[in-house]
């Protein structure tokens, strides 16, 4: 099987041509799962297909490291970005990419020789019912720093989805979190009924923070583009960080520049790089 392996700030995932590959639906859980894996696979946050779409100029379909199929990747939307502008797969700078979490617009920032430096995309509105989430709880209201018991524990968090779901705790130390333990417990919480990613933020100031992220299905990742765009509209909410002004957003693997405009949208700015173009054989069976 042909694939990519394209980063954004250090989320790794494998990249598909469905134009190239054809791949059963019922492989694609295992083959993330087997893929992902340092040790016997190729290593990486997970798997993502750059497929045909009915609705946009492409689909992007995005699996996690455990399999589970995520409605939305912000940073797998840069990379295919760069993968189907720099490989003449549309000439336009800006185009559209399907998700199952919705459609979202991307434009790519190029030089003459159509290398991709920066891509923005237009993530879209964020999603604030419980239902949107979703979470359990009244499907009308929304959850803004709100006591949540989960465990034997009570965590004052923000409940969103930017097509995935993400929930948003304010912290002192972004370092001094046990992400490893308080992450999967939020995770797994009964209360997110299709599990939920677990953002930390620091507020620096009212344009910048630390974000660091417990990913739903792959754990701790190098950056989290969706959950720096939750991470962005939950400090805004919380009246703690400027709307319609760019917030520089650092991450483990860098920096992301995010703003939630008058328009209610979201826009993320930020590089996706390229790292390999590979073949991978799947363990014949024995
Ligand atoms: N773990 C996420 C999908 C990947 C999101 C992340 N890598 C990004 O860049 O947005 C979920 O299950 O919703």
């Amino acid at each position: 099987m042909k694939f990519a392996k394209m980063h954004g700030l250090g989320n790794c995932y494998v990249y598909v041509n469905q134009w190239q590959e054809l791949i059963p639906e019922e492989r694609l859980e295992l083959l993330a799962r087997v893929v992902s894996d340092v040790h016997t696979g190729v290593g990486s946050d997970g798997l993502i297909l750059i497929g045909p779409s009915e609705c946009a100029d492409f689909r992007m379909r995005i699996f996690n490291a455990d399999g589970s199929e995520a409605k939305n990747c912000g940073n797998g939307l840069r990379c295919v970005a760069k993968y189907v502008y720099e490989r003449r797969m549309i000439d336009r700078r800006e185009f559209t990419i399907e998700t199952l979490g919705g459609t979202v617009s991307v434009e790519v920032d190029a030089d003459f020789g159509r290398k991709v430096r920066q891509v923005t995309v237009d993530m879209g509105a964020p999603r604030l019912t419980k239902a949107e989430v979703p979470m359990l709880g009244d499907p009308a209201s929304t959850t803004i720093d709100e006591e949540v018991a989960i465990v034997s524990e009570t965590y004052r968090l923000t409940a969103l989805s930017m097509g995935n779901p993400h929930a948003i705790l304010f912290v002192p130390d972004v370092n001094e979190v046990p992400i490893h333990e308080i992450g999967p417990s939020i995770e797994f919480a009964p209360i997110f009924p299709e599990r939920v990613n677990v953002g930390f933020v620091q507020v620096r100031g009212p344009r910048e923070i630390d974000y660091r992220v417990w990913e739903r299905g792959s754990g701790i990742t190098q950056a989290c583009g969706t959950g720096a765009c939750a991470a962005v509209a939950a400090g805004i909410l919380n009246g703690l960080l400027e709307r319609n002004t760019p917030i520089t957003v650092h991450l483990l693997g860098g920096d992301l520049e995010i703003v939630w405009s008058e328009n209610s949208h979201i826009y993320m700015k930020g590089p996706a790089e390229f790292i390999l173009d590979g073949e991978f054989f799947p363990a014949q069976k024995t």
